[in-house]
């Protein structure tokens, strides 16, 4: 499958994809499994800022005063989707201490694969927000979907979506759904299995996070 290449971008950084394999691995244990994810979502942040603007700012160094840049005056906001896109928030705000932090809690029914609400609260004025939604996997697309149609129903217009596996039906399915979404991933994987489940995948990205197994 081809995808807008304006619109989808896989992070093919060798750091990235080193790290991926080890978060792959179903002998890394729940610590490292954390570490990783941390580790990947601050990657992966810094690409999903890259076209944030500049602004000239005058700084005094300890030898004469100059112009530079600073980041012009961006609002963030980090929308984990509960529970395993907690696990990539540190890395976030390791980038951007300041953004706000605004949470969707789902989870997935087993039996249909169909996202169910449980919890939701956004950060004031996310319209004028870049909004970052962050969840290590893309499988359906439907907990995705569902955030973003909250987010965009709350008002938010810069909306950016951060996974760290991704199926191609997943991302089909999110690209189709909103027009101007953002989808940034570390790896486009081959298929779902009849569980819904990515292959080859990493398992249950919340149950390695928390240790839920
Ligand atoms: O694209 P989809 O088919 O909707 O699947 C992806 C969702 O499934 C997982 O969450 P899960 O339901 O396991 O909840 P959890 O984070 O609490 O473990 C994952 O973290 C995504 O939120
Ligand atoms: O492969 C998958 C699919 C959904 N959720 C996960 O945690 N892993
Ligand atoms: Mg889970």
């Amino acid at each position: 499958m081809e995808f807008d290449e304006n619109r989808f971008k896989v992070i093919d950084h060798p750091l990235v994809q080193h790290k991926l394999s080890i978060l792959r691995d179903k002998n890394t244990v729940t610590k490292d499994f954390r570490q990783l994810v941390t580790e990947l979502a601050m990657l992966e942040g810094y690409e999903a800022m890259r076209d944030f603007p500049l602004e000239d700012c005058v700084v005094e160094t300890p030898l004469e005063t100059a112009t530079f840049k600073r980041v012009a005056g961006k609002k963030v906001a980090i929308i984990p989707i509960l529970r395993a896109g907690l696990g990539m928030v540190d890395g976030i705000l390791a980038l951007v201490p300041s953004a706000r932090v605004g949470h969707v809690g789902m989870y997935r029914d087993p039996e249909t694969h169909e996202p169910v609400q449980y919890y939701c609260k956004f950060p004031p004025s996310i319209e004028d927000r870049t909004c970052l939604i962050v969840d290590p996997m893309l499988a359906t697309g439907g907990s995705l979907i569902a955030a973003i149609k909250y987010l965009r129903d709350a008002g938010a217009k810069d909306v950016r979506a951060l996974t760290i596996v991704s199926s191609p039906e997943g991302v089909k399915a999110v690209l189709d759904y909103d027009p101007n979404v953002r989808l940034y991933t570390c790896a486009l994987d081959r298929e779902l299995n009849d569980a819904a489940y990515i292959l080859p995948g990493l398992g249950d990205a919340g149950d390695r996070i928390y240790g839920t197994l």
